[in-house]
């Protein structure tokens, strides 16, 4: 019997090469959505300076022998957790050599033509997300994103599978290894500033997520082709991160919004930083003390815009994600309540199933 060949989804990439000067219904943004949306270069240059921006933390100060000079670092880290839960890190002393291989192997990767890509496709139908991929319609509108993307596990190394990882350019897997390990140093140096922020000892919010043995990394390089209509379109909807932290790296073309004070608030880029969000894991632990703030991308139509997300996420299942005891009081009592990083994940999926059936069409 001829087995059941399912059609690979429409890559994102061959769309915008086609020439095509109006995108598919399937990528027009509802109405509603519609009004606040922009070419994200537009939307930079107005981008203006008595305006509120995602807050630069400089963490050369954690490095400091004075005690004083360290707290004050920390104070900064936390008041960005707090307010806007997303921040510029600066300083986080991973070399900018490596930075820039990791933007070179994954614009390599996918400067590579549509086909040979498609030896790396997920297979999301049986489960296997790894992979390279596109976003496959999940609802009854159909609606898609603008990108296409690479997802796979890069830290703890016994678990990465590397069956799954592009194997070319040929330095792909020792950059992102190299990249794994270094950016793996900055989990536990946020951690600990964080867990001080809440006036927890440093090894608290690590220990909650799993530690050094079942704390994942997982990246998602997030590619978005030019679009001819970017004020109808998104390359990665509005959410917020399930993750513990996020990391994202850029090719430096802006596109990131945060919807900050009832306002979306494009992310300058800043030279030599990483950007990270507070996910919902950390929102969670500490009572609703740190944000996981709504973000969402914007396209453009002059450059393809390339970044490289790394989700630190708890084990899915082992581990029970509630407020810390610590943190909840008589006048802050628990706002969340008791899941799994599975059942979280379930809950969003869920709560957002239901919007989508009770919005009007
Ligand atoms: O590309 C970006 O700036 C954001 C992507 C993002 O939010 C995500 O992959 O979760
Ligand atoms: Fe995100």
């Amino acid at each position: 019997m001829p087995t059941e060949i399912m059609p690979l989804p429409e890559r994102v990439e061959s769309l915008a090469s086609s020439g095509l000067t109006t995108i598919p219904k399937e990528y027009v943004r509802p109405e509603s959505e519609r009004d606040s949306l922009g070419d994200a270069f537009d939307e930079a240059m107005k981008l203006n300076s008595s305006g509120p921006q995602v807050p630069v933390v400089d963490l050369a100060g954690f490095d400091s022998p004075d005690e004083a000079v360290r707290a004050k670092c920390v104070e900064e880290l936390k008041k960005a957790a707090e307010d806007w839960g997303v921040m510029h890190i600066v300083n986080h002393r991973i070399p900018l050599e490596l930075i820039d291989r990791v933007r070179e192997v994954g614009k390599g990767f996918f400067d590579l033509p549509v086909e040979q890509k498609e030896k790396y496709a997920n297979d999301q139908a049986s489960g296997e997300i790894q992979g390279y991929g596109s976003k496959l319609a999940n609802n009854e509108s159909g609606q898609l994103e603008w990108e296409d993307y690479y997802f796979h596990l890069i830290f703890p190394e016994e678990k990465t599978n590397l069956s799954l990882w592009p194997k070319e350019p040929e330095d792909y897997i020792e950059v992102t290894k190299e990249f794994a390990k270094e950016l793996r140093v900055v989990v536990t140096k946020m951690l600990s500033m964080l867990s001080q922020g809440l006036g927890l000892e440093s090894g608290k919010l690590e220990k909650e997520i799993g530690g050094m043995e079942e704390l994942l990394m997982q990246m998602k390089i997030n590619y978005y082709p030019k679009c001819p209509q970017p004020e109808l379109a998104l390359g990665v909807e509005a959410h917020t991160d399930v993750s513990s932290l996020t990391f994202l790296l850029t090719n430096m073309v802006p596109g990131l919004q945060l919807y900050y004070g009832g306002k979306w608030v494009i992310a300058q880029c800043v030279p030599d930083s990483l950007l990270v969000h507070i996910g919902d894991t950390l929102e969670i632990l500490s009572n609703g003390r740190y944000r996981s703030i709504l973000h969402r991308s914007l396209v453009n139509k002059e450059r393809v815009r390339i970044s490289w997300a790394v989700f630190c996420e708890p084990p899915k299942e082992t581990i029970v994600l509630k407020p810390l005891p610590e943190l909840v009081t008589e006048a802050a009592p628990a706002k969340f309540p008791p899941r799994t990083f599975k059942q979280h994940i379930q809950h969003k999926l869920f709560k957002k199933t239901q919007e989508d059936f009770t919005s009007p069409k």
